[in-house]
């Protein structure tokens, strides 16, 4: 039996048959069955349009099973048992009359959690017709990002969404919130008081965020031409990890203390205005080039692209946050598709010792950083200054790692995809994994500044090749202050 006491719920899972549910969140489902975290009694619904007669999107959906779960984690035995929890129904979303036979299927008395895998803009009516088939109170709803496309869109679905439901039912993904190496900075952080003495501008020259993928756009065209990366990734996933990183010690754990913090970070960053903006902010979109050995074709060559979009697939920003712990402590971060690596991290470049005593020809290798690897390869690395081994060695100096590699360290554990540990957290009626409303807007606010920067400068696309680390014009933003980003070759 797991320690975690798991009780029965009702799972709707609305867009069913969409990337996210068949890539994501039945394998997520799936795990967390076989990790006995479900109820006997749990029932999942798949709720989708189209997809044919239910053994038809039954089919679909283990095709899915079979396809996005190592060979190894796929047991027969519990995919017969998490096929029999499944009811697969037709509905269009927007059609209060639909709701009736989701009613139907909804065990009464039991907590419903209803996770909207769709479009944004279906939220609201979601919402306003799970209120009218009397399903609201024993309901959680699971919203996926990005909700909106600015601060007034988003405020939009936001008011759609509390018309029927309390803050406290409200459950606001952000998947790198659930990554286990996201969760770790809490741990490492407010577990070792090491580092809180050193977390501030006497101690840290600056900080580095990276997520950079290999992958292009994947068939989502249409959604991700409306977005571009700031609306993508910046808007929710980089400023998550800027709060993480940045936030004041939480009193406690608790969901509310640790929002608490994170506003106070999002309300704390300094304007871009559009004077600077070309300074701080580079703009990037990829043309054909070489991923994974092989070549592959530029954005604007893309499966049911247009070829005169200008949206962009890389950002890379200086961000500067006006408060006593981080003045004078940049933070940059970048982001793009078709990059050289799939690499998130985060480098916490030290400041130099206050004076200096070794060779002046030293003086250049003397860098404490901590680097924090998201993915993959989940680990912490802390570069030290030792001396060189030998008798022939006088006093110079060479860095080295203390390195904590979590699969190696800790080699029985498996990592958790990020969506398995969110939907246990919304099982258990947990938020702290979750985003506040407040959260959303502040983070829209500062992003819409940029946008509106862009649009009056007519700030112009960079190019760069597939396979590369983005725009030359990113290496500028960080070398003009005198600094390189960490690692790239
Ligand atoms: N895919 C991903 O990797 C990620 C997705 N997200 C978010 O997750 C959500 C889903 O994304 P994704 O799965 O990619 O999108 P898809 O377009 O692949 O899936 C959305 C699904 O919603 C269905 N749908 C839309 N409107 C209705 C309606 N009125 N009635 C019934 N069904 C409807 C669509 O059905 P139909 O095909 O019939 O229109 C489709 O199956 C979005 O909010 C997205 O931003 C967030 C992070 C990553
Ligand atoms: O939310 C999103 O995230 C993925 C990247 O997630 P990761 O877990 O693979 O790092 C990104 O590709 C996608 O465009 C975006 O919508």
């Amino acid at each position: 039996m797991p320690a975690i006491n798991v009780e029965p719920i009702t799972f709707a899972l609305f867009g069913a048959l969409g990337d996210l549910a068949l890539r994501k969140l039945f394998p997520a489902l799936y795990q967390l069955d076989r990790a006995a975290l479900l109820h006997a009694d749990t029932r999942l619904l798949a709720l989708s349009r189209e997809g044919g007669e239910p053994d038809e999107q039954m089919a679909r959906i283990e095709q899915a099973l079979r396809r996005y779960i190592p060979p190894h984690e796929l047991d027969d035995a519990v995919l017969q048992r998490f096929l029999a929890r499944l009811c697969c129904l037709r509905m269009d979303f927007r059609r209060g009359e639909d709701y009736a036979v989701l009613a139907q299927n909804v065990s009464a008395g039991l907590p419903l959690i209803a996770y909207f895998a769709t479009p944004a803009a279906v939220y609201g009516a979601i919402c306003e017709h799970l209120a009218g088939a009397g399903l609201a109170a024993q309901a959680r709803v699971v919203l996926e990002k990005p909700i909106g496309h600015d601060l007034a869109s988003s405020r939009v679905i936001n008011d759609a969404v509390a018309q029927y439901f309390a803050e406290s039912q409200i459950y606001r993904i952000d998947h790198y919130l659930g990554k286990e190496t996201v969760q770790n900075l809490i741990a490492l952080r407010f577990a070792n008081s090491l580092f809180e003495t050193q977390w501030n501008q006497h101690h840290i020259s600056h900080v580095e965020i990276t997520v950079a993928e290999t992958v292009g756009i994947e068939g989502r065209w249409g959604y991700f031409d409306q977005a571009g990366q700031l609306r993508d990734m910046i808007q929710n996933h980089l400023l998550q990890l800027l709060c993480l990183i940045a936030m004041d010690p939480p009193s406690n754990l608790t969901a509310d203390s640790i929002r608490d913090e994170k506003v106070k970070v999002l309300k704390a960053l300094a304007p871009i205005t559009p004077d600077i903006l070309s300074q701080r902010v580079v703009r990037g979109q990829y043309s054909a080039g070489i991923a994974g050995g092989k070549p592959v074709p530029g954005y604007l060559e893309e499966e049911n692209s247009n070829a005169t979009s200008s949206t962009e697939t890389f950002v890379a920003l200086r961000a500067d946050i006006c408060n006593w712990r981080w003045s004078g402590v940049p933070f940059y971060l970048r982001t793009g598709k078709r990059m050289a690596q799939k690499l998130s991290q985060i480098v916490i470049h030290f400041k130099e010792p206050p004076f200096y005593i070794f060779a002046p020809e030293q003086r250049s290798l003397i860098s404490n950083r901590l680097i924090i690897r998201l993915q993959p390869d989940e680990g912490i690395s802390l570069q030290v200054m030792t001396k060189e081994q030998g008798l022939d060695k006088g006093m110079h100096l060479r860095s080295g790692p203390l390195q904590l590699n979590f699969s190696e360290t800790y080699k029985s554990a498996r990592i958790p995809d990020a969506y398995e540990r969110l939907l246990l957290e919304v099982m258990q009626g947990n938020q702290n994994l979750f985003v506040r409303r407040d959260e959303v807007e502040y983070a829209w606010q500062w992003c819409d500044q940029l946008v509106d920067g862009w649009t009056r400068i007519g700030d112009s696309l960079k190019l760069y090749p597939a396979g590369s680390w983005g725009p030359v014009a990113s290496i500028a933003l960080i070398t003009r202050d005198g600094r390189s980003w960490y690692g790239d070759f």
